[in-house]
This record gives C-alpha cells, structure tokens and sequence, in this order.
C-alpha cells in the first residue's frame, strides 16, 4: 500500500508501473491538490487508467511513490459489468457508506440520508429499487458515480465518469465532481470527453 500522509495532496514521485512486461508508466511526477478537479487526458492505452489504480493503491509501483491522505479513498472504475454486481442501484450506492463499520450493524439514519442525496445528485431516485443489471450503460454509471460520492471520502478517483451518458447527465456528473472538489477532495477523473476535460481545474496528460 502507498505511503499515507497528513498532506491533503495525492502526489507520485518517479512513478514506474508495469502491467505484464510492458512498462506503462516511466517515471510519473505529479501532483493532485486538494480543493480541485484535475483531469487526467491521452490516447487510449496511455496509462490513465493505470494511473488511478496506482493513486487508488490498487497496483504498486515498480519503482517511485504514490503518496496520499490517509482517510480513504473512493474509486469508480470503468465498466463494471452488471453481473458482477447483482444489486439493487440503492443497495449498489449503500456499499459506500459500508466503510469501518462492522458487517453487523446496519446502516444508520445518516447514512441513509447520504445515499438518499447521492441518488438525488445523479437524478436516479426513481431507480432505486431496480436491479443494476436492468439499467442502461449510463444509468449504471450514474449510479456507479453514486457510489463514490457517497463514500465522502477525502480522495474521489473516477476512471470516465461521462463515458456513455447523455449530455445532461454529463453535466450532473461534471457538477458534481465539482462540489467534491469545493468540499476539500482530491478529485481525479480519467477523461476523453472534451466537456469534462474542460469543465476541471487542471489537467494531466500522460502519452
Ligand atoms: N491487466 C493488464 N495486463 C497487461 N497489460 C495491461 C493491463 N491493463 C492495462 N494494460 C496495458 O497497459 C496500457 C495502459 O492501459 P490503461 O488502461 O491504463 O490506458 P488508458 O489510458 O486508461 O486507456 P483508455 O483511454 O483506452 O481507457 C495499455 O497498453 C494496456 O494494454
């Protein structure tokens, strides 16, 4: 796992990771703030992706350091498919306030509340009680978005968060990323889309 700090930056140092033979990211210097929405851009196969898994300590660095506040992380993916997650979408975002609290005790008034503003934020409150597998490409990722903001962890890494929704929704989801960042996150997206790329604080590119 990554080093943690009381820093409220993400920062990687001579980052190097390797997936398989290939070196995929060679020797990576950024840093993430706090307060703000970066965007990290590049052609396909750049290491965006690699690259919140290293920040999400999902992967380790071969050489290098990945350095990050200490209290969490939440992080979407990209394109979870729908059986691997056989939930309802409210079940799907309640996993988010699942963190340090023990399997028995179930979820409290607060947290409820969270998901409740969670599922109102992504505008899928009239699909809460459906399953993730009936939805659409992009009400799944809505409701995957869901699920990371309702973790209100300080550290929110997305991996295309506007892959495969509407303009609105796109809107929704870049606004929301936003508040994340006006609120203290490191916010973090991977991004083809021009509108998100645009929409952030700063930008990254890798490739
Ligand atoms: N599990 C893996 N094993 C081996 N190689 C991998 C693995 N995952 C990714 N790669 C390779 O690592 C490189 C970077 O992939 P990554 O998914 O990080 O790129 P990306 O910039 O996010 O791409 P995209 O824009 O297509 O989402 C690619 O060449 C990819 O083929």
């Amino acid at each position: 796992m990554p080093p943690t700090t009381t820093d409220p930056a993400v920062r990687v140092a001579a980052l190097t990771v390797h997936r398989g033979h290939r070196t995929v990211l060679d020797r990576v210097d950024a840093t993430f703030p706090a307060g703000a929405v970066t965007a990290l851009t590049g052609p396909n196969g750049s290491g965006k992706s690699t690259l919140l898994d290293a920040l999400a300590g999902v992967v380790a660095p071969a050489t290098g350091a990945v350095s990050r506040p200490g209290d969490g992380v939440a992080y979407v993916v990209q394109a979870v498919p729908p059986s691997a997650l056989p939930l309802t979408v409210r079940a799907t975002v309640a996993m988010g306030r699942w963190r340090g609290k023990p399997w028995w005790r179930p979820l409290g008034r607060h947290d409820r509340d969270v998901v409740d503003a969670q599922l109102d934020r992504m505008q899928i409150p009239d699909l809460a009680d459906r399953s993730l597998d009936e939805l659409s490409g992009g009400q799944r990722q809505r409701t995957l978005v869901a699920l990371g903001l309702a973790q209100r962890a300080p550290v929110l890494l997305v991996d295309e968060p506007t892959a495969g929704v509407d303009a609105a929704s796109a809107s929704l989801v870049v606004a929301a990323l936003a508040e994340e960042a006006s609120r203290g996150a490191v916010v973090v997206h991977a991004a083809h889309d021009p509108v998100a790329v645009a929409a952030a604080d700063r930008v990254v590119t890798l490739g």
